[in-house]
């Protein structure tokens, strides 16, 4: 098929670019000297984002690689800029959506709607990218990846607000051209193109027409319907039992903002009196989770005083389960081998307290250690800057030492892709085998340094059975140490349900509302 031409033809340009008049078609007088914007206004020209770091001196000049580094110029509203720039510095830059946004919205001083406004576009844009680009390819009737990288970011913007928001189809039109017209000139005519074949079918009609047979590919079906690689959805099948109906049950689910969850310290603030405190509600399954309403939890007193601390339910359940699984003998060693950047540790190191126990809290990487110091201040954690591999060779990591010990490996994150919008992207299949070796080999440290009799709980923050049970049962097996598998669903709240057949256990967004933790308890024997 053929389809709108970049440069050339500003056939459709401008054509029908406003809408109506509506009363938030440009900034309102709020009779206190300011003014404010609001979704679908439009910045004035020559009054535009004060071009700080983001919208000025990063985008300015050309670049090697063929971006258009030129500063966005006004006309675009402050919101659908700031999106722009953070899909924009993703993919431009590599930056990661959940570091980027917060602090452009901070610089260009958005808040309330507008910086919720800009969090939808940016994070729903980098989600829905794979369906996005497959209709943008037959919308232009050539390949996405031809397309001017700035013009194709905003174009997926657009798309992204036509297909899955409800801003009036002209609105999203109109401020996708603006911004062309500031990214990329002499587009916007292409832009305008796109756009309006996009506005021809709603996002399950562009489903009916791109995606694969459901019968004969489902894989490739759900991919596309749901926005994901098809390499993540064969591993969410494969550890899923082959249930497909639940595997788009849980791409559904990865594509919704994900909760947040607050862990309330144990002994230092009770999680019904927190909840109050943050207008939240107690969690389903964890004893210390307390569900946020929204807002932002760096604010929030009791984070900022270390009475607790933002954690996803699953990571508390999990830490929760080593520190409660029954132990016979000595308890007072407690190890984390993969710590950084505290959020176990913390928990841990709370807990520890309440049991007269101790935390060594290990941490490769400097910087995540000194986030683990600062997560653990006042708790009983001596803090340890190293490899976890070394223990053997580390005289503060003696063989057989500590009776309880966390690995919290470094994984994939394929079990938290709600949170980080641009990963599914980015993760390949090559990560697996250097990933997976180092699991190996860190839980291969744990189960030395853990005494005979001890636990070693080992977690991923993913699902692929690749990083779960094929390196639990190849370390178990070759470690060359007596190991058992504990069943670790007694370790979990009673009655919480899928949990599946055991001995290890596998959480779900879709069934649990946590991250996809995945948690194997073994006993040195
Ligand atoms: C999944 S994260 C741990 C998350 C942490 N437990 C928490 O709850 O906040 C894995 C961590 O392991 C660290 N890591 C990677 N290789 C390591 C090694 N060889 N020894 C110790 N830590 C390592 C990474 O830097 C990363 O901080």
């Amino acid at each position: 098929m053929t389809g709108p031409s970049e440069p050339r033809g500003e056939r459709f340009a401008d054509e029908g670019r406003r809408g109506p008049a509506r009363s938030s078609d440009g900034p309102r007088d709020t009779g206190r000297g300011e003014r404010s914007f609001e979704r679908g206004d439009r910045f004035p020209r020559g009054d535009r984002p004060r071009g700080g770091q983001f919208g000025g001196d990063r985008a300015r000049g050309g670049d090697r690689r063929g971006f258009d580094r030129r500063p966005v110029r006004p006309a675009v509203d402050l919101p659908r800029h700031v999106a722009y720039q953070a899909v924009a510095a993703v993919h431009r830059d590599d930056a990661y959506a959940n570091l980027v946004l917060p602090a452009m919205l901070r610089e260009e001083g958005l808040t309330g709607r507008d910086a919720a406004f800009a969090t939808e576009l940016t994070y729903g844009t980098l989600r829905h990218t794979g369906t996005l680009d497959a209709i943008i390819t037959d919308a232009a009737g050539r390949d996405v990846q031809r397309i001017d990288p700035p013009v194709r970011d905003a174009l997926r913007i657009g798309a992204y607000q036509l297909l899955h928001t409800r801003v009036p189809a002209h609105a999203a039109v109109s401020s996708t051209v603006d911004l062309v017209r500031s990214v990329g000139p002499g587009a916007t005519g292409f832009a305008n193109a796109v756009l309006r074949e996009i506005t021809t079918l709603d996002h399950d009609g562009w489903v009916a027409k791109l995606a694969p047979d459901r019968e004969t590919d489902p894989v490739g079906h759900l991919a596309l319907a749901y926005s994901h690689p098809q390499w993540i959805v064969r591993a969410f099948a494969e550890a899923l039992g082959g249930d497909l109906a639940e595997t788009e049950r849980l791409l559904i689910e990865d594509n919704e903002r994900p909760p947040v969850h607050l862990c309330a310290r144990p002994g230092l603030v009770d999680p019904v009196e927190l909840a109050d405190e943050v207008g939240g509600a107690p969690g389903a399954f964890s004893p210390y989770a307390v569900y946020l309403p929204g807002g932002a939890p760096g604010d929030l007193r009791a984070v900022a005083e270390g009475r607790a601390h933002v954690q996803d339910e699953g990571s508390q359940l999990v830490a929760n389960a080593l520190a409660g699984a029954p132990l016979d003998g000595p308890d007072g060693r407690w190890l984390d081998l993969c710590a950084g950047p505290g959020g176990k540790a913390g928990l841990l190191g709370a807990l520890a307290a309440q049991r007269g126990a101790r935390l060594t809290a290990v941490e490769v990487a400097e910087h995540r250690a000194r986030l683990v110091e600062q997560a653990t201040r006042g708790l009983p954690v001596a803090v340890l800057a190293t490899d976890g591999r070394s223990v053997g060779a580390d005289p503060k990591l003696p063989e057989g030492h500590f009776d309880r010990v966390l690995v919290d490996a470094p994984c994939t994150g394929l079990g938290s892709l709600r949170r980080r919008p641009e990963s599914r992207w980015r993760r390949q299949p090559s990560d697996l085998p250097p990933l997976t070796r180092l699991q190996r080999e860190l839980l291969t440290a744990a189960l030395k340094a853990v005494r005979p009799g001890g636990l070693v709980a080992y977690v991923t923050c993913s699902p692929h059975t690749v990083e779960t049970h094929v390196t639990v049962t190849e370390a178990a097996r070759r470690c060359g140490l007596p190991v058992d598998f504990v069943d670790a669903r007694p370790l979990l709240p009673a009655g919480m349900p899928g949990l599946g057949d055991g001995p290890t256990v596998q959480l779900w967004p879709h069934r649990h509302g946590t991250d996809a933790m995945f948690l194997a308890v073994l006993r040195r024997g």
